[in-house]
């Protein structure tokens, strides 16, 4: 367990971290979750003893680590650019923090062919760094951070400077390998996909402060507030209200709108739009809708649905939310 207590983090007269506690549970894989310049490697860089906090506390594993060294914290990191010796080959990279503290040479060998494999980069001990892809080294610096078996593992964005495709892979990669080894895993990142995809906690970020902390379905499903909300997935604004694109029912007869709406408690109520564009995404559709006064907003429904409404652009709809803030018990009865 990681708890940080009050933790403040100040440049100049800039609140990096603004009174922020948290607890990271035990074996959990926790993302720091927030927008640029929010303080995700701020609070990272301070769990970890490469910055000093100016007020507050960091505890690991019951031990109060504020002053103590980076090296004495018994942590592994893994940054954006992986940091490798150049000169080394892969194996003398992943071995590195057990030959410094002097470990016995079978012990070390065992190891790194351990870790190698547990990577998924056995064959490639003799490699050096620059004769691997981007992602073989992000996956060389975690055997190297795990080889000195940390109490903690931090990761600044580990998959940020790899393109879309890899980093999907290695976030799945990266979650089957903590199913694995279990060890406790801070995850830096601004991309909500990545968090939602991976974690199990989600604390968010915004202003060097936490906005909410919980599992990706509680964040996603009851957000704190809209700034949550929105950083959590697109939304959009229905009459003044913060909605879902897939939370919003389309109807062409107004009478009937009004009539489900009725049912829904603290709805927005039904909202009279325009079909700007009806985009096909595969199985779902979204439509991009604008109101008379020039609100622009979206509503994604099924396949199904889209062609039982028949929509073409230009065309009137009738808007509504399927979930009210009072009322998300009512959902189930309103998809009829
Ligand atoms: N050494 C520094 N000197 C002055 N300001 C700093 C320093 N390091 C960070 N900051 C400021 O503190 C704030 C938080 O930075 P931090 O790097 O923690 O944000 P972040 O959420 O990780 O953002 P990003 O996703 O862009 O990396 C930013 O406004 C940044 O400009």
């Amino acid at each position: 367990m990681i708890t940080v207590v009050d933790a403040r983090k100040n440049y100049g007269d800039f609140a990096a971290l603004d009174n922020v506690t948290l607890d990271i549970p035990a074996g959990s894989l926790t993302a720091l979750l927030g927008p640029s310049g929010s303080g995700k490697s701020t609070l990272l860089r301070s769990i970890a003893g490469l910055e000093q906090l100016d007020g507050g506390r960091i505890v690991i594993g019951g031990r109060d680590v504020t002053g103590v060294a980076p090296q004495k914290r018994g942590i592994g990191f893994v940054f954006q650019h992986y940091a490798a010796f150049k000169h080394m080959t892969v194996r003398d990279n992943v071995a590195f923090g057990l030959t410094i503290r002097k470990r016995p040479k079978a012990e070390i060998a065992r190891k790194v062919d351990d870790l190698l494999e547990i990577v998924g980069l056995d064959g490639f001990q003799h490699r050096y760094p620059a004769q691997l892809s981007g992602g073989q080294r992000q996956r060389m610096a975690l055997a190297r951070a795990l080889a000195v078996d940390p109490e903690v593992l931090l990761l600044d964005e580990p998959f940020g400077a790899l393109d879309a495709k890899v980093r999907a892979d290695l976030r799945q990669w990266l979650r089957r390998l903590h199913d694995e080894v279990h060890v406790t895993t801070v995850l830096v990142t601004h991309d909500q996909e990545e968090a939602l995809d991976v974690a199990d906690r989600i604390a968010v970020l915004n202003k060097g402060r936490i906005e909410q902390v919980g599992d990706p379905v509680t964040l996603y499903d009851r957000p704190a507030n809209d700034f949550v909300m929105s950083f959590l997935g697109s939304v959009a604004r229905l009459g003044g209200q913060l909605v879902r694109p897939h939370d919003i029912a389309l109807d062409r007869s107004r009478e009937r709108a009004e009539a489900l709406d009725a049912r829904v408690g603290g709805s927005p109520g039904v909202v009279e739009a325009v079909v700007e564009r009806v985009v096909r995404l595969g199985f779902e559709v979204r439509i991009d809708l604008r109101t008379d006064s020039g609100v622009r907003f979206a509503a994604q429904v099924t396949r199904a649905e889209a062609d039982a409404l028949g929509l073409a652009d230009g065309e009137t709809v009738y808007a509504r939310a399927t979930t009210g803030p009072d009322a998300a018990e009512l959902h189930p009865a309103l998809a009829i």
